[in-house]
């Protein structure tokens, strides 16, 4: 069983409880569910940077990266830096994240959130909603066609943007349909934890030009992204590198000056 089967099982227990303890109704009755999203693939596009700061305290490659820092601080430096959006984790064994940093986050800053999250069911899509989210992730290797179309076309239906994320062609062939707004190349191999920005390049050309392309892990340095941007990348998704430091939103600022310059 590889990482992600394993977050998958441990995941369906997770959904099933939660959905016993707060129905569908209550989630519905959030006064987040009535705000309008804003559309993170526009701000990528409109983007001289095109940055998605990550909230990661840990994770299953890297163990500790940071545990002391306040959601809240890391979201209004990374909005203060400039970034289009802010992914937050909300998987609490393996990445020690949860919906209250969503929650937190959404409270002070307006720039569109990722619920960065392993969704396997539509319960999780309305809990983004009722969370602050703006965006969900959908990860094609746990999940059939069938269900990316109707989670999809759920989130579509609350105004969210979707991240569809792939680590190979096949994942990226049975993936493609229009309910989709970007989609993600996930660098980091799952099965063996390695990171390589070549995953990102040898699949742009498949990638149909109506979606918003997003490079995702292991990008540190803004030669990357330079050199990624001439594989049509307009998203970048950074968590690690930020998180690491004792302030990621005066990183992503020097970051994200340097890119710029
Ligand atoms: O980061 C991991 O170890 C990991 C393991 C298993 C499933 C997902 C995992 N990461 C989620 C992500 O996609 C990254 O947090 C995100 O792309 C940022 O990556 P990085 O900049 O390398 O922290």
């Amino acid at each position: 069983m590889n990482i992600l089967d394993k977050i998958v099982v441990d995941k369906r227990k997770e959904v099933d409880l939660r959905k016993s303890l707060i129905p569908i109704s209550q989630l519905e009755q959030s006064v987040l569910f009535e705000r309008k999203s804003p559309s993170l693939a526009k701000a990528l596009r409109e983007s001289t940077s095109g940055i998605i700061a990550e909230h990661k305290r840990r994770s299953p490659s890297k163990s500790v990266i940071n545990q002391s820092l306040n959601v809240q601080d890391v979201a209004k430096g990374y909005e203060a830096a400039g970034v289009c959006g802010m992914s937050v984790l909300t998987d609490s064994k393996y990445f020690g994240g949860s919906l209250d940093d969503l929650l937190l986050a959404r409270a002070v800053t307006s720039i569109p959130l990722l619920r960065k999250e392993f969704i396997i069911d539509e319960y999780q899509i309305l809990e983004a909603k009722a969370h602050g989210a703006d965006v969900v992730l959908l990860i094609a290797a746990i999940l059939t066609r069938d269900e990316i179309k109707t989670l999809s076309e759920t989130a579509k239906g609350l105004g969210l943007d979707i991240l569809l994320e792939v680590h190979n062609e096949e994942e990226l062939h049975k993936s493609i349909m229009p309910s989709l707004d970007m989609l993600g190349v996930n660098n980091r191999n799952l099965k063996t934890f390695e990171v390589s920005l070549e995953t990102s390049k040898s699949l742009s050309t498949q990638i149909p030009g109506d979606f918003v392309k997003v490079s995702e892990s292991g990008i540190s340095s803004v030669e990357a992204i330079k050199e990624l941007t001439l594989y049509g990348y307009e998203g970048f998704l950074i968590g690690e590198n930020f998180m690491k430091t004792d302030n990621p939103g005066e990183h992503a600022t020097a970051f994200i000056k340097k890119l710029e310059s």
